[in-house]
This record gives C-alpha cells, sequence and structure tokens, in this order.
C-alpha cells in the first residue's frame, strides 16, 4: 500500500528529467544520470495526518522510528524512474560541504543518511550498486563475478546508508559512492528520502523548491 502510494504521489507530480549538481549549479541533459524524478510535496512537520488514512505517513514514521531522524530533518521525498537502458553513475548523495560550513545554502549538503525504497521488481539489471565496498560473499561464491556490494531491486525493501563520518558528519564516507546500473528490462521505480543534517527548510528555500 505504501509502494502504490508513493508511486502515484511521483505519477501526480510528473517525472522529469533528473537534474544534477555540477559544482553546485543544477545541470539536466547530464550524461551521468539518465532518469526522471518527481520531488513529492513538502511533509509538514505540524501537519501529520493519520497513519490510517495515508500509507506514505506510515511510511515516513516508519523512517522516523528506524533513524531516529524526524521530519524536520527530512527531504522532500524523491520518486525515481528508470526505463530500460537508463542508469545512474557512480555517485554521492551528499555534496561537499567545505565551501560555507556556517550557511547551509547547498542542496544536497548534509544528506547524512539515504533511506532508498523499491518501488517495483526489476528482473534485468537496475541494481544499486556499491563500487567502493568488497563483497566478500559474492567474491567468494563467483569469483570472477560481482566482487562489489549490489541489490537487485524488489519491491517494497529499504536501503539505508550512511552517506557522511559517525565522528564528522561533514566528510563524506567515501563508501557510500553508488550507481543505479542500467535497467534491462522493464521499468524500475524507487523513492529517496535524504536524511538530513539539519532541518530542510533553508535548503528547500535556497534551491528553490518551496513556495
Ligand atoms: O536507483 C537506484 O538504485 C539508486 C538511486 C540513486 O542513487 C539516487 O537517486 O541518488
Ligand atoms: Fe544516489
Amino acid at each position: 500500500e505504501e509502494v502504490e502510494a508513493l508511486l502515484s504521489a511521483g505519477e501526480a507530480v510528473g517525472f522529469k528529467q533528473s537534474a544534477i549538481r555540477n559544482r553546485g549549479t543544477l545541470a539536466s541533459n547530464d550524461t551521468r544520470r539518465t532518469s526522471t524524478s518527481a520531488f513529492l510535496p513538502e511533509r509538514k512537520p505540524g501537519g501529520r495526518s493519520s497513519a490510517d488514512a495515508d500509507p506514505i505517513e506510515r511510511f515516513v514514521r516508519r523512517v522516523e522510528e528506524i533513524t531516529g531522524i524526524t521530519r524536520e530533518r527530512h527531504e522532500r521525498m524523491q520518486v525515481v524512474r528508470y526505463e530500460a537502458g537508463q542508469f545512474y553513475r557512480p555517485h554521492h548523495d551528499s555534496s561537499p560541504f567545505s565551501i560555507n560550513r556556517s550557511v547551509h545554502n547547498r542542496v544536497g549538503a548534509g544528506r547524512i543518511l539515504t533511506a532508498f525504497l523499491y518501488l517495483s521488481d526489476v528482473a534485468e539489471g537496475g541494481r544499486t550498486r556499491f563500487p567502493k565496498v568488497p563483497d566478500d560473499a559474492a567474491r567468494t561464491k563467483k569469483p570472477a563475478r560481482a566482487p562489489f556490494l549490489s541489490f537487485q531491486p524488489r519491491r517494497g525493501t529499504l536501503l539505508l546508508w550512511p552517506n557522511a563520518l559517525d565522528d564528522d558528519p561533514w566528510t563524506n564516507n567515501a563508501f557510500a559512492e553508488h550507481e543505479a546500473m542500467a535497467v534491462d528490462e522493464g521499468v524500475k521505480y524507487g523513492a529517496n528520502l535524504w536524511l538530513l543534517q539539519y532541518p530542510d527548510a533553508l535548503v528547500i528555500k535556497s534551491w528553490g523548491l518551496g513556495k
């Protein structure tokens, strides 16, 4: 039900060519990311709807419980869509924050955790792969293949990973680099919920996403 609700919310907003940040400025048509995406409306901290009536509300509460990070520090959810052949090359979800730590004005900065929910099964391709994390189990089974950690999308499965270092939240965890491999067949959907070091209000404002 949560998956269905997130898919319809994405459809309602409409999927657009995903933008990507290049040294702080937004660039679409980037060859590193060919998928489309939709940012869902902000979930107001004061405006908690009933979890019984709102499956997205149930999902958000579960993420709050699991991570201990409440919605003031959630970015707007982003639903992503990949058709066959589409991908997102290796990247880090959190921007480097060294330019001016005192002003939280760069979108994508301070994304300390990523919660990524698969909204569809993908039969072939479309894996989420962490090219800096050796996967010893996979290497033992298939020495020639899959030496790095990767996941096949399964509808309803949540991946949660740390983008920052525990003892220095402004420094990127290099192992958190990841990519969405090209989908071979079918359509892949997922939802990003980025959990922030600071409340999201300033980010939304500076990126022009808010009212
Ligand atoms: O689609 C995936 O498997 C990962 C998506 C992703 O990395 C992102 O949207 O930042
Ligand atoms: Fe990502």
